[in-house]
């Protein structure tokens, strides 16, 4: 039997996002390789607990990335830098818990992975054996290269993340990255550096879509778009801006599918005018 074929033992050849039939057990990262050779577009979004991850998992989405965005859009943090490997352990675990099929991706916070790839290890590993995520990922390219190379030989598969990495808003600030030439062949460097570090897919943030089309055609691991254009293998966005939940200002890639927000807020405003009004409850909410 081939390796392939010994991680594959149903012969599961279906796509990974609308397959003719569901599938019955979780996507790995061996899926995830095998999507990118039948050149196939695969959509991932972010989850933060169990309710809104088995929604998504029934959907059919066939990653979730536990993002560190949690921060900001769940916790109320300003950035994701206030993030611990705590509260990403939490909701990862969540996550877990509410999907069946999905693999589910963890953000290694800020701080759990920069002093080196001894303290990565400890932080993923935390994230594997406590939560129960299938993968981790970090930011970073070639200066994340040693802790990339230590997970995957400890046998957790790593997302890479490039281009915009919110960690670094208080260097970078939240601006395009790998524009002009001198960027653009950097970031394609940082990518095959995640690559040869054994990364088996790599989120490109915020980067002209000329480049990040330029990457997913030199890299054999799919490339994750966030305002990377059309052309990567993959898009992710944070799911409240997606479903328009998030408030105030969201970044300009996002598309918004619902308006959750308001949905919301009409029922909350709803139930306090029936408290209000008196009528509610009615008999039949009421025991006697
Ligand atoms: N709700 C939410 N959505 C996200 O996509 C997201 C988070 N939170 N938190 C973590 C990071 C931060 N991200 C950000 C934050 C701001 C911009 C932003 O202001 N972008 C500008 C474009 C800047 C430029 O033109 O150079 C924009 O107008 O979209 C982008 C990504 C993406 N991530
Ligand atoms: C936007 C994605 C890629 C992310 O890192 C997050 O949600 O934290
Ligand atoms: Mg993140």
């Amino acid at each position: 039997m081939t390796f392939e074929a010994a991680q594959n033992p149903s012969g599961d050849t279906k796509s990974l996002y609308g397959g003719t039939s569901a599938r019955n057990r979780r996507v790995t990262v061996h899926d995830i390789a095998a999507a990118k050779r039948r050149g196939e577009k695969w959509p991932m979004l972010t989850a933060y607990d169990a309710m809104t991850a088995s929604v998504f998992d029934e959907a059919g989405i066939p990653v979730m990335l536990v993002g560190d965005s949690m921060g900001n859009v769940h916790l109320g943090y300003e950035t994701t830098v206030p993030v611990t490997l705590d509260e990403m352990t939490i909701l990862s675990a969540a996550v877990v818990r509410g999907t069946k099929r999905a693999l589910v991706v963890g953000d290694l916070p800020f701080g759990s992975y920069q002093e080196g790839p001894v303290q990565a290890l400890r932080s993923a590993t935390r994230l594997v054996k406590d939560a129960g995520v299938g993968a981790v990922k970090l930011e970073g390219g070639e200066r994340s290269l040693p802790q990339t190379e230590l997970l995957v030989q400890a046998g957790i598969p790593v997302m890479s993340h490039l281009g915009l990495t919110p960690q670094s808003v208080n260097t970078l600030g939240y601006r395009v990255q790998g524009r002009g030439d001198e960027a653009a062949h950097r970031l394609l460097h940082d990518a095959k550096s995640a690559q040869a570090a054994g990364a088996f897919a790599v989120v490109l943030e915020l980067v002209p879509a000329e480049v990040a089309a330029e990457i997913t055609r030199s890299l054999e691991i799919p490339t994750i778009g966030i305002g990377a254009g059309p052309d990567t293998d993959a898009q992710v966005l944070v799911y409240t801006d997606m479903v328009g939940l998030t408030g105030g200002k969201v970044p300009r890639f996002t598309k918004q599918y619902a308006n959750l927000r308001q949905t919301l807020g009409d029922a909350a405003k709803a139930f306090a005018d029936e408290v209000a009004g008196g009528t509610f409850p009615q008999e039949e909410h009421t025991f006697h």
